[in-house]
């Protein structure tokens, strides 16, 4: 995820490719529960891996289900072995619950209802959520609840049922607070129905009917066949019996689909690669807005589809306009508004007065960040209406604000793809963790830039503060980060480790050892080399002069050329070393030459070193550090000096801060935003 206060997207040209969408996090559950009700076994695809989903499996394992595996493992099912709407007798069990719930609520009912001894327990913030509507219910039933804490909240105390009372009269649930309590019902109360219809009521109006909707589809998977009367009463059949469909896939949320949907039909792919393809949602989708891809149809989408997954290619071109009550889809019919900047005329999305009251008033938000591309559009109480720029000259590059909503944030993504060669800045990208928190490392996994990705070169001798400041202005950016040091540290350490001597003989050999050699980057920087962790070990003043011994081999050089270039990836990248702008990104938009004094960089290096336990001595730290510093400029291949066109940058006074800022400054500077208020 991007924590960054803001992230640029370049001008983006292609995209294709796959794109697996996270499991849904309520289907998960359901799933989770139903297939332990069940008899048989259930291979669960796709599903969920998130702290919600860990304290389901964990609380079906200490009911007796049988899971395997343990834990949920990318790409693998879980199996569940259900227990046939019966536990063994006098059952016993403390089950903790996080905050789920998702667990909390269909299991009490479940469990209440089976009967046992059970103990239902969570964290505070669990016992703050109310339960005492469905304890209510239950009670109705005979089911035998007690509250262990405050009344009306977890955690709860569940014990044998008496169902001798229970008679013909429908059981009334309030549906106007939350609709897990109906859902939590429904789920429970079929374990009841093997001679009688069992009849549930609500009381109120009922909220959130796609997530009943979800529910009854999933029963029927399940089995359990629920008359849905008017949404006011729902009637569980006699006979029902929870039955395993073999197997199941989990589906991911459809209005995260919606943005890869938009971004098949509005991008052609690359070098003959064509379409994206959504994996973990299909045409078949229970949810609601899986209708979604009707409307990108109606723009001129092709999509094709299969068990749990999309196809997307452009069709129209430029897109449809259309005039659309969005009543159905309000979620994904906000990326219907970034469609509209690529139709073909206005587009006019209706009845979506639902979105001025959601994380913002999203008409609004959607109206002002549209209008700031470029676009015409008239607002209003609950409609919108998007006309496009008239030409590509029309499009503005615009620093667009994302009111802390997801939403708002992944559809301007789309924009990116205008015809005007513009990138995209995305204020708060971090809002998008709602729902999707890899939604950006997604996008940019599918998406090309029009140019070469953006890099930042900082070139220097050593000590010149180089890796600390480079690494900052990655974080600061969210970009990719390059330590080309590391690398020559890396190929002096593997070499001095195979016995080979670092003279200019051994160079062809050297070079050959670390192509063969998998060196390794993890997210927090640390280096490992075919597996090992050489962080440490490579940061020695040994291993220092090693490197610059054998940076000075044009052969070595060579080879470690293509393996920087391939750190270049979306939405940049920040590279620190002697020849980022000389040599390896000749082509870099922004290039900067970072020096301090010599007396200044030997006290920084002693006061590093020291500080992770590495011995050394001042007089000679001065002493390498400018026999290195001869070398590195005086040296036949790829000599430190600064490129052409780089911006000098004297580190010896300010504070690192201040070099970030600067750095960050003569960025902005080549940035096409308007400064920021
Ligand atoms: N402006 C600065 N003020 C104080 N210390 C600095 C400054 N710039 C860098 N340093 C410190 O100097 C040391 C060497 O910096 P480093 O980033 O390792 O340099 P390089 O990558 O150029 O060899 C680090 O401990 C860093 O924190
Ligand atoms: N792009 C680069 C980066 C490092 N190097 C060499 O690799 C050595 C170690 O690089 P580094 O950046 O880790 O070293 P410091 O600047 O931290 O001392 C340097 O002394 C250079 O000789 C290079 O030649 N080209």
């Amino acid at each position: 995820m991007y924590q960054t206060a803001f992230l640029d997207l370049p001008h983006l040209a292609t995209a294709s490719g796959s794109v697996q969408l996270p499991g849904s996090k309520s289907i998960s559950n359901r799933v989770l529960l139903l297939a332990a009700l069940s008899a048989g076994t259930t291979t669960i695809h796709d599903l969920l891996d998130s702290d919600d989903t860990r304290v389901m499996l964990a609380a079906l394992r200490e009911l007796g289900c049988q899971v395997t595996p343990a834990q949920v493992t990318p790409g693998q099912p879980v199996q569940i072995t259900g227990i046939d709407g019966a536990l063994p007798n006098n059952a016993r069990a403390q089950l903790f619950l996080g905050n789920a719930g998702t667990a909390m609520r269909p299991l009490t009912a479940a469990l209440a209802v089976l009967g046992g001894h059970f103990e239902m327990t969570g964290v505070p913030r669990m016992y703050e959520r109310p339960i005492g509507d469905l304890v209510d219910a239950l009670r109705q039933l005979g089911c035998h609840i007690d509250y262990l804490g405050n009344p009306g909240y977890p955690p709860l105390r569940i014990g044998q049922p008496n169902f001798s009372q229970l008679g013909d009269a429908p059981i009334a649930v309030r549906g106007d607070v939350s609709s897990q309590f109906l859902t939590a019902l429904l789920m429970a109360l079929p374990l009841l129905a093997s001679d009688s219809d069992i009849c549930i009521e609500v009381v109120g109006e009922l909220i959130s009917k796609p997530y009943i909707h979800i529910t009854l589809e999933l029963l029927s998977r399940f089995g359990i066949t629920v008359r849905n009367e008017g949404w006011q009463r729902f009637v569980i059949p006699a006979g029902s019996r929870y039955q395993s469909p073999g197997d199941i896939h989990v589906e991911a949320d459809a209005s995260s689909a919606s943005y890869f949907i938009a971004l098949g039909a509005i991008a052609t792919g690359a070098g003959g690669q064509n379409g994206i393809q959504v994996l973990g949602v299909g045409q078949d989708s229970i949810q609601g807005d899986i209708r979604f891809v009707e409307a990108a149809q109606a723009m001129g989408a092709q999509v094709t589809s299969g068990p749990n997954w999309l196809h997307i290619t452009r069709g129209a071109w430029p897109l449809k306009a259309i005039d659309l009550d969005c009543n159905h889809i309000p979620d994904a019919a906000m990326t219907l508004a970034s469609m509209a900047l690529y139709a073909d005329g206005t587009t006019t999305l209706r009845n979506i007065a639902s979105w001025r009251v959601k994380e913002t008033d999203r008409i609004a938000a959607m109206a002002t960040e549209l209008r700031k591309l470029g676009a015409t559009v008239e607002e209003g109480a609950d409609f919108l209406r998007i006309t496009p720029p008239a030409t590509a000259a029309d499009w503005r590059a615009a620093s667009i604000h994302t009111y802390d909503d997801h939403r708002v944030a992944m559809c301007f993504s789309l924009a990116a793809f205008n015809p005007a060669g513009l990138p995209v800045r995305i204020e708060d990208p971090k809002c998008v963790a709602k729902t999707f928190p890899d939604y950006f490392e997604a996008f940019f996994g599918v998406a090309q830039a029009s140019r070469p990705t953006p890099v930042i070169c900082i070139d220097g001798p050593t000590a010149s503060g180089k890796g600390t400041i480079a690494g900052l202005v990655a974080e600061r950016l969210g970009f990719a980060l390059l330590d080309s040091g590391a690398l020559y540290r890396i190929t002096g350490l593997a070499a001095s480790r195979a016995g080979i001597a670092l003279t200019e003989d051994n160079a062809p050999a050297i070079a050959d050892l670390i192509r063969r050699s998998h060196i390794g980057f993890t997210p927090d920087q640390r280096v490992l080399l075919d597996g090992e962790d050489i962080s440490l070990a490579i940061r020695t003043e040994d291993a220092s002069m090693n490197a610059s011994r054998v940076a000075a081999f044009p052969a070595v050089r060579e080879a470690l050329l293509q393996v920087q270039r391939d750190f270049r990836r979306l939405p940049g990248l920040v590279g620190d070393g002697r020849d980022m702008g000389t040599v390896i990104f000749p082509d870099a938009p922004l290039k900067v030459y970072l020096t301090a004094t010599a007396e200044c960089r030997a006290e920084r290096r002693y006061k590093q070193l020291i500080s992770k336990g590495l011995s050394a001595n001042m007089a000679d730290l001065l002493a390498d550090l400018q026999a290195r510093d001869a070398r590195d400029m005086n040296r036949a291949a790829a000599p430190l000096k600064p490129a052409e066109d780089a911006l000098h940058l004297d580190n010896s006074e300010g504070t690192i801060e201040q070099a970030v800022q600067q750095i960050l400054t003569w960025w902005e500077q080549r940035q096409p935003f308007a400064p920021r208020a």
